[in-house]
């Protein structure tokens, strides 16, 4: 797991456009897509400087969403639209959001979006292995209690054996949501952590000093997947030496 610490939250943003173009352009060499899945929270705000250019090869889904209307202002998708397109006319191959037809029932919201995955894998020729499919990037945030996606500590939903499974107790409100698994953020290519503010500084600390990664969801992430970046800023690593891993 590699680690990069930035001073503020700018640097923040321009490292994550640079990676992002790498990964975009690596996954273009392979395929005419490049995948990537987005938390909420303020993960958006930071994707300011991401080069627009290769837009209308991106398909984009939900690392987890809550299962409210797609124009609530609790929605993921509306943030992630918001902060990547705003008023602008650009927009990606495809961004996959949940169907609001089904909100009364969680599990159906679920079914629905991994059949909307599904058939854009297949319909485009994307990799699979089984069941999972094959995403070129995870791009996540992390809660201060350790949670990624809505994979909560301690949660049930830590042993689902699916792709995309669903939350209907979630500790943090709304309590019901939809989320890729673990097994799925296992099979990611990179898995992209951007991670901010004091409050998540003693996480960061069990899962870069203590060894204690297993503790939290996002940590068991970083251990699972193989290619996993962690990019934080001052005050997140307060609790941990970076000087080694210190950017600008
Ligand atoms: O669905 C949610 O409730 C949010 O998406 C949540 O999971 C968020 O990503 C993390 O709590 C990190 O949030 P911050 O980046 O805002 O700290």
């Amino acid at each position: 797991m590699k680690l990069e610490v930035f001073s503020g939250k700018e640097g923040i943003c321009e490292r994550v456009a640079i990676i992002l173009k790498e990964l975009e352009t690596k996954a273009l060499e392979k395929s005419n897509y490049f995948t990537i899945a987005i938390s909420g929270g303020s993960l958006p705000l930071l994707l300011k400087n991401v080069n627009k250019e290769n837009f209308s090869k991106w398909i984009i889904l939900l690392a987890d969403e809550r299962c409210v209307e797609n124009d609530s202002d609790d929605s993921n998708a509306k943030l992630i639209d918001n902060e990547l397109f705003g008023s602008t006319n650009i927009k990606p191959f495809r961004f996959i959001k949940i169907n609001s037809e089904f909100l009364n029932d969680t599990k159906k919201v679920c079914e629905n979006y991994y059949g909307q995955m599904r058939e854009t894998w297949k319909e485009l020729g994307l990799p699979c292995t089984g069941s999972s499919l094959i995403i070129d990037c995870a791009l996540l945030g992390m809660g201060p209690d350790g949670h990624t996606c809505s994979l909560f500590p301690d949660h049930d939903i830590l042993r689902s054996v699916e792709f995309l499974d669903y939350v209907e107790n979630s500790p943090k409100p709304p309590p019901k949501r939809i989320t890729l698994t673990l097994n799925a953020l296992k099979m990611c290519e990179n898995v992209v952590f951007l991670v901010t503010g004091a409050s998540k500084n003693k996480v960061i600390e069990d899962i870069f000093k203590k060894d204690q990664k297993m503790k939290y969801p996002a940590g068991i992430v970083s251990e699972i997947n193989s290619n996993s970046t962690w990019l934080l800023d001052i005050d997140a690593a307060s609790l941990i030496n970076y000087k080694d891993n210190f950017i600008k």
